[in-house]
C-alpha cells in the first residue's frame, strides 16, 4: 500500500491502526511510503474500509466483527472491559483448517519413476533368465531436471519368485440352483489366497454311467500325495470318483492323461469358462453398483446349460441323426482379486470417490492404484490342472482376460459375450412381473437364474454408468444398449 503525502508514519503494524487511517474522519495525510507490511491483512478490515462509511465501518470492526467476540448476541459481548483476547492456538485448535495434501508426487516425477521401473522390470526379467535375484530401483525426490537423488535402495532384496505352482488341497459337491457343481479350493506358491474353481461336470457323479465328454477334475489333487496316505485321507479331500454317500466310496487313482472319449471330439464343446474376479459387495449383499453377483450367477446358469452333440456312433440311439443331450460341463474360475486387484478397502474409498462424480477408472486412479491390478497366471495355472488348457470358450467381455488367457497358454477357441440382464430385459419380453417400491419400478426376471437378493437382474443408474464406462474407457466388447440388440439373446 503507497500513500504519497506528507503523513509521517513510521510504523504501521496493527489493523487497527491502518483502520484508522483508511476510515478516519479526514483523509489521512503521509509523508512518506509506509514500510512493506508482509503480515496477513485481515479481509474484514478490507471489507469494513470498502464500505459505505466511516461511521459504521469503524463500529462493525471493532464491535460486531470483532474476532474475540463468537457471538455477538453473548451477555456482554459488546463490553470493552470484560472482553479477553483469545488465545489464538487454542482458536486454531477448535477450527482446524483444512488443506488439501497431494499424497501424489508431480506427474513428470510420476512418469519418470515409471519409466525407470519399465527398465528395471526389463532388467530383472533378463536376471531372472540368468538366475540372479533382487531388483535395484531408485527413488528420485524433487525436480527431474535437478535429478536429485534422495535415496537408492534394493529393493527388499526380495527373491525372484519361484515357477508358479497351483495344487487343488480340496474338492467337495456343491448343490446348486442351476444343478451340482464340484467346488475347487486352490493353494499356490505366489500368494497366500484362497483361489476357487467352480467346476460343473455333472456327467461325473454318475459312477457307472459311460462318459462323453473327458471328466474336468484336478491333476493335482487325484495325484498320490505321500505314501502313506489312506484311501479315507483322499476321499476327505474330494479324490473320489462318482457320487459319495454312506454306501459308496471310490477313490480316484492318478490321472495318466489318456482318457479318451468315445465321441469324436469335434463334435463336443469346447467347455465353457468364466474367470470371474470376487466382490464381496455384489456378491454378498446384493450391491447394484455392479453386475458382478449377477455375473456369477448367470455364469453358473450359463455353463450348467445341457448341450446338444450329434449322437456319437457307438451309443445306441432312436436314429444316428438325432442329437443327443450330454450335461453341461466347464468352470467358474473364482480369483479372490477384490475390486479388480486393489482390496475391498480401496473399493469402498473408491465408491466415495465415484459418489463425488468420478468414474471406476478414474476413482482407482486418484486412489494411485491402476484401473486394473488384476494377473491371470494363477487362472491360467488352475485351468491347466483341470484339463482345461486346450480350449475353452470364455464368458467375457473383457478383452485384457482373452490376451491374458492366450499368453498363459490356454486357447481360447471363442469368447461369448455377457451381456448384463438388465440390458437384455430393457427390450425382452421375459420381463415378465414390474412392481413398484419406493417409487421405483423393479424389473423381476422370471427366467430360470435369479437367485440374487431381491430379484434376477441388478439395475439402476450406478449400474449403467459403471457399465458404460467399462465399455467406454475399458475397451470391454458389448455394444452399448441403445437398441433391440440384445433382444434375442
Ligand atoms: N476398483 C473397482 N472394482 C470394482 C468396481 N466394481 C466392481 N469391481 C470389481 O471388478 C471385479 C469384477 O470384474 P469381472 O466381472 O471379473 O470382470 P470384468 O473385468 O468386469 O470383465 P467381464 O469378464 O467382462 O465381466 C471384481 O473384483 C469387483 O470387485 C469398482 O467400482 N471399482
Amino acid at each position: 500500500m503507497i500513500l504519497d503525502n506528507e503523513f509521517a508514519l513510521d510504523q504501521v503494524t496493527s489493523d487497527l491502526e491502518l483502520l484508522d487511517i483508511l476510515t478516519g474522519p479526514s483523509p489521512p495525510v503521509l509523508q512518506k511510503r509506509l514500510p512493506r507490511r508482509d503480515a496477513d491483512l485481515d479481509p474484514l478490515l478490507l471489507a469494513a474500509a470498502a464500505s459505505s462509511g466511516p461511521h459504521v465501518t469503524r463500529n462493525h470492526y471493532a464491535h460486531d466483527f470483532f474476532p474475540g467476540v463468537v457471538d455477538p448476541r453473548e451477555e456482554s459481548s459488546y463490553d470493552w472491559t470484560r472482553w479477553q483476547a483469545e488465545d489464538p492456538k487454542a482458536r486454531q485448535e477448535r477450527r482446524p483448517r483444512l488443506k488439501y495434501v497431494s499424497r501424489q508426487a508431480p506427474r513428470s516425477q510420476r512418469l519418470k519413476k515409471e519409466q525407470d521401473e519399465n527398465k528395471e522390470n526389463q532388467g530383472a526379467a533378463v536376471r531372472e533368465s540368468t538366475g540372479e535375484t533382487g531388483a535395484a530401483t531408485t527413488d528420485v525426490v524433487g525436480s527431474p531436471s535437478q535429478g536429485v537423488v534422495i535415496s537408492t535402495t534394493v529393493e527388499d532384496a526380495r527373491p525372484a519368485l519361484p515357477a508358479l505352482e497351483v495344487k487343488c488341497m480340496a474338492r467337495t459337491r456343491v448343490p446348486t440352483p442351476h444343478g451340482p457343481v464340484f467346488l475347487h479350493l486352490y493353494h499356490n506358491n505366489h500368494d497366500k489366497k484362497e483361489h476357487l474353481a467352480i467346476v460343473v461336470d455333472p456327467a461325473q457323479l454318475e459312477e457307472s454311467a459311460h462318459s462323453i465328454a473327458p471328466p474336468i477334475r484336478s491333476r493335482s489333487l487325484d495325484s498320490v500325495w505321500s505314501e502313506d496316505e489312506t484311501e479315507m485321507d483322499r476321499i476327505t479331500r474330494g479324490a473320489y470318483v462318482g457320487r459319495l454317500s454312506a454306501t459308496s466310496r471310490t477313490p480316484s487313482t492318478p490321472l495318466d492323461g489318456t482318457h479318451t472319449s468315445p465321441a469324436n471330439d469335434d463334435s463336443i464343446p469346447s467347455p465353457l469358462i468364466r474367470i470371474h474376479s470376487e466382490c464381496f459387495t455384489g456378491e454378498t449383499i446384493g450391491s447394484m453398483r455392479c453386475d458382478c453377483g449377477e455375473q456369477l450367477d448367470e455364469a453358473i446358469r450359463q455353463i450348467c446349460e445341457p448341450i446338444s452333440i450329434p449322437s456319437p456312433p457307438s451309443t445306441p440311439s432312436p436314429s444316428a441323426n438325432t442329437p443327443m443331450t450330454i450335461p453341461g460341463r466347464g468352470a467358474v474360475i473364482y480369483l479372490r482379486q477384490e475390486g479388480r486387484g486393489i482390496g475391498l478397502l480401496s473399493k469402498i474409498r473408491a465408491y466415495n470417490l465415484q459418489d463425488l462424480g468420478h468414474d471406476t477408472v478414474t476413482a482407482n486412479l486418484m486412489l494411485g492404484h491402476k484401473a486394473d491390478e488384476r494377473g491371470y497366471e494363477i487362472a491360467g495355472a488352475i485351468m491347466k490342472d483341470l484339463g482345461l488348457g486346450e480350449g475353452v470358450r470364455l464368458l467375457t467381455n473383457n478383452p485384457d482376460k482373452m490376451a491374458a488367457l492366450e499368453r498363459e497358454g490356454i486357447k481360447v477357441v471363442e469368447r461369448v459375450p455377457m451381456v448384463p440382464r438388465s440390458w437384455k430385459c430393457r427390450q425382452h419380453d421375459q420381463v415378465s412381473v414390474h412392481y413398484q417400491t419406493n417409487m421405483e419400478e423393479v424389473v423381476q426376471v422370471t427366467k430360470k437364474g435369479a437367485t440374487m437378493i431381491g430379484g434376477g437382474a441388478v439395475y439402476g443408474e450406478d449400474l449403467d454408468k459403471y457399465l458404460r464406462t467399462k465399455v467406454l474407457r475399458m475397451g470391454h466388447m458389448l455394444p452399448l444398449i441403445g437398441g433391440d440388440e440384445y433382444a434375442d439373446l
